[in-house]
């Protein structure tokens, strides 16, 4: 059991904790100073303008990033400082799935799948055959609890988006992830699928008691879907609430313009 895996449902310890994180690009400031931290088991959701910070702050959380200041914990991981199989080991617990879904369009709806197993499995794999008997089982059971079993041997290229992201939504279950991260997962869809989407991660998140954290830019999907809304105005933490209760008028402040010489301010 990794150190990561040993923290599985303990609420108390914070699933994943940003202290003093401030990330810079050049001379943008993508994060400002945002300490913030997500409790285990809860769909957390980061709200924001584009160029907010929100995909940042989500690439903090699996390693893709490195804090410019501050530290990162997920599941008693220090990020800042891990070395590369520190990252590896904890990628097998952090789940991820994208706007643009990220399958292999050419490859078959099971393979893609199988693919989500590649980070724990030795050398490189050729063909859907070329993977164990035992992986490509949990593959088709990944498969039929999002609803695509039929698909399996199907060209993923050729589904529609919905059922594309249903599918990396099975890639990231087949990992058993203790956090799925979620970048914009239906900004590319229409809004029955999106809704559609959004109800399969409520219901596996549920299932799975897993850690979610998701941006979103539809306030109507946040306020539904979320158990905590965190949202994000230039790079620093503007709203940190839970979810239930809150009203359009009470996010509204996070899309507001924030003047340039308090920016200026702050990030001197
Ligand atoms: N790799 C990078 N190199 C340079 N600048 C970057 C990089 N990644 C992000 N940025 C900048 O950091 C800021 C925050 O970007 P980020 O992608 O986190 O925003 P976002 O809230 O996810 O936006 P969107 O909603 O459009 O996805 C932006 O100004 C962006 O241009």
């Amino acid at each position: 059991m990794t150190a990561a895996t040993s923290n599985r449902n303990i609420p108390e310890l914070g699933a994943i904790r940003f202290e003093n994180v401030t990330k810079t690009f050049g001379s943008v400031t993508a994060l400002d100073d945002v300490s913030v931290s997500f409790a285990a088991n809860k769909i957390n959701v980061l709200l924001g303008l584009s160029g907010s910070g929100k995909s940042t702050m989500l690439r903090h959380i699996n390693g893709l990033h490195k804090p410019s200041k501050g530290g990162v914990w997920t599941l008693g991981t220090p990020v800042h400082s891990a070395g590369a199989a520190t990252l590896r080991g904890l990628r097998n617990d952090v789940g991820m799935i994208f706007q643009q879904f990220h399958l292999v369009e050419s490859m078959s709806v099971l393979e893609n799948v199988c693919t989500g197993k590649l980070g724990s499995l030795r050398g490189p794999r050729f063909g859907l055959w070329s993977y164990p008997r035992a992986v490509r089982e949990a593959a088709m059971e990944q498969l039929a609890r999002v609803g695509l079993a039929d698909k399996a041997f199907q060209r993923a290229g050729t589904l529609s988006g919905g059922q594309q992201q249903r599918v990396a939504i099975a890639r990231a279950l087949i990992q058993r992830p203790t956090v799925l991260l979620a970048d914009e997962p239906v900004a590319s869809l229409d809004p029955l699928s999106s809704a559609g989407v959004i109800e399969l991660l409520t219901r596996i998140s549920r299932e799975e008691n897993l850690t979610v954290i998701c941006s979103l830019h539809q306030v109507p999907i946040a306020l539904e879907f979320a158990d905590r809304i965190v949202g994000l105005n230039a790079g620093r933490v503007v709203l940190d609430r839970p979810a239930a209760g809150m009203t359009h008028d009470d996010v509204d402040g996070i899309y507001a313009p924030i003047p340039v010489d308090e920016r200026t301010e702050l990030a001197g």
